[in-house]
């Protein structure tokens, strides 16, 4: 379980958030809402260990958290244009490799099936030789999970990762996220704009409003009026 209390970020005077706790369990998708500005990135970049906060304690199953447990799937897919699908999911799991396999594109055999059998996952199994500057939107997000599984993380997190995709391939990619969730075992929060992307494939959504945590709720417990709520709150009124 990922366990987050009292967890606070400041930017100089400015609270990005506050504390804010929450325990996340495997095998469950979590989405994160809020307005514009209400510290869903700056969250989600606190549990991956890319910013410090300044007060709080983040643990997994009891223990401080390892940032390589942890995979972030970005909006754009952060992936490597000019390289196929195939060597960008091979870069999840770089941190296994030796540097000279990578310089040289020698990848272990056994990394390279478990590529491809990611790509399977994410429904990309053709795809593999494809240049990832050729590919769709959609694609290129499947290809952004396939990457994050391929780290082998317990906890994958996702900024707006459908952020840029017309509603039907956001709708998939999302399909997507929460089966490798599912089948893995893993804690999964992503971020979304549009709560309503995810009917039906998340267990639970967490709202934040100007920093607090407003909404922690099972998704049989939310309506779309208790969504719109997080969005229309402030708490400083
Ligand atoms: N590096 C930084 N320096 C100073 N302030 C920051 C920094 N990063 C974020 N903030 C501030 O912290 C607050 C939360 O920002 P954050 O990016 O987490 O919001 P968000 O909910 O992800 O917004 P959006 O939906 O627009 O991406 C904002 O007021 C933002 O201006």
């Amino acid at each position: 379980m990922l366990s987050v209390t009292d967890l606070t970020k400041r930017y100089g005077d400015h609270e990005a958030f506050a504390d804010v706790s929450l325990d996340l369990e495997p095998g469950t998708l979590t989405i994160l809402i809020g307005r514009s500005g209400a510290g869903k990135t700056t969250l989600l970049r606190c549990l991956n260990g890319l910013e410090e906060p300044d007060a709080g304690r983040i643990r997994l199953d009891g223990e401080p958290i390892d940032p390589t447990d942890v995979a972030l799937v970005f909006q754009d897919g952060a992936l490597l244009e000019t390289k196929s699908a195939l060597a960008n999911v091979l870069d999840g799991g770089l941190g296994r490799e030796p540097v000279w396999r990578e310089l040289l594109g020698w990848h272990d055999p056994d990394e390279k099936r478990a590529a491809l059998e990611r790509l399977h996952a994410v429904d990309l199994a053709g795809y593999a030789d494809r240049r990832v500057g050729d590919l769709s939107g959609g694609e290129r997000q499947r290809v952004g999970i396939a990457r994050a599984l391929q780290q082998e993380p317990r906890v994958v997190l996702a900024d707006e990762p459908v952020a840029s995709l017309d509603p039907e391939t956001a709708r998939a990619v999302l399909e997507r996220l929460a089966t490798v969730v599912s089948e893995h075992n893993l804690i999964g929060l992503v971020s979304l704009h549009q709560p309503q992307l995810a009917d039906g494939l998340t267990d639970r959504y967490l709202g934040l409003a100007d920093g607090r945590l407003t909404l922690d709720a099972t998704a049989d417990e939310v309506d779309p009026e208790c969504l719109e709520e997080v969005y229309e709150s402030d708490v400083t009124a």
